[in-house]
Formats: C-alpha cells, structure tokens, sequence
C-alpha cells in the first residue's frame, strides 16, 4: 500500500487547490462524497448517526457529510467541538450550508453516547499538531466507550498519521475513510489497529508528479 507522509499530504492538497487551482470547497465535497459512499459499503446499522466535527477542514468535512445524510433521509445529529472562533473558512462554510438544509447541532452535552448506532469522527485529521487534552480528550474518551460504530474521517482523531501512535488519546475507530493515498502512520499494526478497515479514497489530490507525468504524454 502507498502511504505518504503528514507535509507530502500537505504539499499535494496545496499543489492540487493552488498550481492546480481545484479549490478547497470542491475537494472537501469529493471528500464527503466517499465517505457516504464508505459508510453504504460496510453494511452497519445506519438508524441514528452522530456526527462530530472539529474546527478546522477535517470538521468541515464532518459537516459536509452530516448534510449528505439529511438529505437522503438519515437521523443525523452533529456535534461540534473547539472553539468557534478558531473555525476554518471552510469550516464555517459548511455549517451555513448545513443549517440551510435544517441538520441538527447538539447544543451541550450528549446525554446517552450509547444510543447512535454510528459516530463519525471527524474531530481531527492530518491537523493534529500535539496531544489531545481537555474537552477533546473528554469527548475521543466517551467515543470509544460508547458502543456505536465508528468511522473516522481521513485519520482517526488523536492518531499520528506520522508515527502510527497516539497522541494522548486516540479514536479506536471500526472503519476510516482516508483521502488519496493512506498515511505512513497507518502501515503499522497500531494503524490497523486504530483506523480499523481502511477505505483510500480518490478525491482529485495526487502526487504532483502524477499529473507531470500527464502533461508529458
Ligand atoms: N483543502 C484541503 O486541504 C482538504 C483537507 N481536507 C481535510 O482537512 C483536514 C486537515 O484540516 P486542518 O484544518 O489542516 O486540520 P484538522 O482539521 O486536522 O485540525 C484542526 C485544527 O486543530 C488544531 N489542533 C491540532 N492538534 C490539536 C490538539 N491536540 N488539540 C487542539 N487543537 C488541535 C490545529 O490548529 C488544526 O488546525 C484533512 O485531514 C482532511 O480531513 C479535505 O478532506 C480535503 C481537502
Ligand atoms: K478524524
């Protein structure tokens, strides 16, 4: 299995909305897109669904994929986490288009973790920059006690994609639906481990050499 590092995932979503020039919105869509595709495949008890988003665009991926199941009729509830204030452009974006199609966002605590049959985990992803602590561990914490499914979107929250290790905490998910090319982290037996059944899904971000070597054909 290819994987790539943290800074090449990096450096190919920016060659991809910059040299390329797709912008973020439509990337983090395709994102979402597979990811609804991800969760049909794996067959689980699709009856009442909790998204939790983060601040920042693996968040905003979150959300784009909570409007994707109101539409087609699913009991969704989103979650967020962090702060507002430090809330990704495309963050914000999608929660506008999220409340325009009515999702409902929890306001407060969850009362009974237990009564969704799935959790998307979409807290953190290749952003996670130091371990997990506060409110965020309190939350990955009754996510992996709780006894719904988990599909964690591109990394689970509070994995190193790096290292393959957690960061104080991690999200034990049961399947992750990660973007372009897996993670060097998740190659490892702990990345089996944490990310569960892996789905590498194309959303237009490739390996700038990939696409040189078109333009030299
Ligand atoms: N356009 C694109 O680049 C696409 C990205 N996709 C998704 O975006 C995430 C990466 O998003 P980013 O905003 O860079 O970071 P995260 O959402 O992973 O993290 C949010 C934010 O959290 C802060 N942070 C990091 N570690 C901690 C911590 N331990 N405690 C608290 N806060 C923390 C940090 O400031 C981060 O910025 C990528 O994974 C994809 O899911 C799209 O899918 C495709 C297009
Ligand atoms: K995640």
């Amino acid at each position: 299995m290819k994987t790539i590092s943290v800074s090449e995932a990096k450096a190919f979503d920016l060659y991809t909305m910059r040299d390329v020039g797709i912008p973020s919105l439509v990337l983090m869509e395709r994102a979402a897109l597979k990811s609804v595709e991800n969760l049909a495949q794996l067959n689980w008890d699709l009856t009442h669904i909790l998204v939790v988003a983060g601040s920042g665009n693996n968040g905003g991926d979150g959300i784009a994929v909570a409007r994707l199941l109101k539409i087609h009729g699913f009991n969704v509830q989103l979650l967020l986490v962090g702060n507002p204030e430090h809330a990704s452009i495309e963050r914000i974006q999608q929660l506008k288009f999220a409340n325009h199609y009515g999702v409902e966002v929890i306001q407060g605590g969850i009362p009974d973790w237990n009564a969704y049959s799935v959790i998307i985990d979409a807290i953190f992803g290749i952003g996670l920059s130091r371990p997990v602590s506060g409110n965020y561990q309190q939350v990955i914490q009754n996510i992996n006690d709780s006894t719904a499914n988990t599909l964690a979107i591109d990394v689970p929250s509070g994995f190193s994609p790096e290292t393959g290790r957690e960061l104080g905490i991690a999200v034990h998910a049961n399947a992750t639906a990660t973007f372009a090319y897996a993670k060097n982290g998740m190659d490892s037996t702990t990345g089996q481990a944490f990310c569960g059944q892996l789905f590498v899904d194309d959303i237009g971000i490739y390996d700038p050499q990939v696409i040189q070597n078109l333009q030299n054909k």
